[in-house]
């Protein structure tokens, strides 16, 4: 049977990038995604833009929502200091084979927890799980009308405290309606919009950044 694009993409990475160099495989991953096949990774635009984020926050935990062929997560995970956990999570266990060794081609497994499953049933567990009292920096880029309800059981969980990082990708492109209006008009959150493009295309889309204020 045909191989999926996840799959291509995994090869691309085995075939151009170096083995233990986080760097080769994100390179890898934009050439791909640029010269043969479109996917649906935050890509090295909006990327630049999660890098600083992610350097300005330097979170002791990190969780990500929607791993899908692991590039953000090896974008983030090549920025945490040693001893820092990326907690990511997907449902799709196709997906999360990919991930899986894309994550490990890039010699990142050991900062890496990838949980297959699906965040609705896995944020309530994340305490007792990892031990995780809260979160300082949350990737959000799974499906776009499942950041709202996200968000406000990661509240309801008490999984964020006042200061607590919340990134959003395609606020504009596909776009989360929802989730902008609330994290823009809430009390409890602070928010900025950094304008942005599509991954690998000249479509307007951006990240939101948004801080939990208690
Ligand atoms: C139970 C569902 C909610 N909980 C979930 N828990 C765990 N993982 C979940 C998940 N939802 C979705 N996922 C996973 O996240 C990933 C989904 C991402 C959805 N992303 C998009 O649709 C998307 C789409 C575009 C896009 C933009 C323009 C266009 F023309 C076509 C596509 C661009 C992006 O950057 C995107 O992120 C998959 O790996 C999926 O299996
Ligand atoms: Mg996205």
């Amino acid at each position: 049977t045909r191989s999926t694009r996840p799959q291509r993409l995994l090869r691309a990475v085995q075939q151009k990038a170096i083995k233990g160099d986080p760097q080769s495989v994100i390179s890898a991953i934009d050439y791909f995604c640029r010269h043969s096949e479109w996917a649906m990774n935050v890509g090295d635009e909006k990327g630049s833009i999660l890098d600083s984020v992610v350097c300005e926050v330097c979170p002791t935990t990190a969780l990500e929502l929607g791993t899908y062929c692991g590039y953000s997560t090896v974008r983030i995970a090549r920025l945490l200091p040693p001893g820092t956990k990326l907690i990511t999570l997907e449902f799709n266990p196709a997906f999360a084979a990919v991930a899986r060794q894309v994550i490990e081609y890039a010699g990142l497994q050991n900062k890496v927890c990838l949980v297959e499953g699906a965040s609705g049933d896995l944020i309530p567990k994340m305490c007792q799980m990892f031990g995780i009292k809260t979160f300082d920096f949350v990737f959000i880029d799974h499906w776009k009308d499942r950041y709202l309800p996200d968000i406000k059981l990661l509240e309801e969980c008490q999984l964020l405290r006042k200061g607590s990082i919340l990134l959003a990708d395609n606020v504009i492109c596909p776009g989360t309606p929802e989730y902008l209006e609330y994290v823009r008009n809430s009390p409890h959150y602070e928010s900025k919009y950094f304008k942005s493009h599509l991954e690998y295309t000249k479509v307007e889309d951006g990240l939101e950044k948004s801080v939990f204020l208690g």
